[in-house]
């Protein structure tokens, strides 16, 4: 099976999901925040804060490419979808499956977390700003799943229900 991407904006449920969704399937998963966290030994707050934004977007670009393509799930960074070559690299390699909430919700989940940099320095217009410079490159996936308003065992059968 190809590789399974999970996108979507900050705090849409993708890391969450992702994690359910591969005890269901019983694939691994592997969220490319944690996995850059991991290669530099930084949080993500501390690598926006020493090394900027754009080093961050190299690495995340570097990091999809080297991920596996086949029988794995992918949860990616909110921010993935700016740069067409990882949307590119997504659809040719996978199913890229949007999780979509609306932004009250979204606001919710992550307003308070210092570890989303972009989000925390934000109030709601920005963010919802944000979101709207964003949303047309989150619909260039395979499918869109709501996740507002759901709990996680309703979001993950509907996704592997979906899944081809
Ligand atoms: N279906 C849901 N119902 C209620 N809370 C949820 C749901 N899905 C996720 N959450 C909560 O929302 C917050 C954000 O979820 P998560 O970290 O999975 O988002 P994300 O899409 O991975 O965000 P990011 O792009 O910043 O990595 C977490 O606190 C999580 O517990
Ligand atoms: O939407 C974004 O730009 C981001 C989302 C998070 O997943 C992290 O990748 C980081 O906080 C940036
Ligand atoms: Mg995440």
């Amino acid at each position: 099976m190809k590789a399974i991407y999970l996108t979507g904006f900050m705090g849409a449920g993708k890391t969450t999901i992702g994690e359910e969704l591969a005890k269901q399937l019983q694939l691994p998963v592997i969220d490319t925040d944690q996995q850059i966290e991991r290669n530099l030994n930084k949080s993500i707050r501390e690598i926006f804060e020493q090394h900027g934004e754009q080093y961050f977007r190299n690495q995340e670009t570097r990091i999809l490419k080297e991920l596996p393509t086949t029988d794995t799930i992918i949860t990616t960074g909110g921010g993935i979808v700016i740069n067409s070559e990882n949307r590119d690299w997504m659809k040719n390699n996978g199913q890229v499956v949007l999780l979509n909430a609306d932004l009250d919700t979204i606001y919710e989940r992550v307003h308070k977390d210092p570890n989303r940099p972009i989000a925390s320095k934000k109030n709601k217009a920005e963010l919802i700003d944000l979101y709207q410079s964003r949303v047309e490159f989150y619909k260039d996936c395979t499918f869109i799943v709501e996740t507002a308003h759901k709990n996680i065992d309703e979001i993950v059968n509907e996704i592997s229900e979906r899944l081809k």
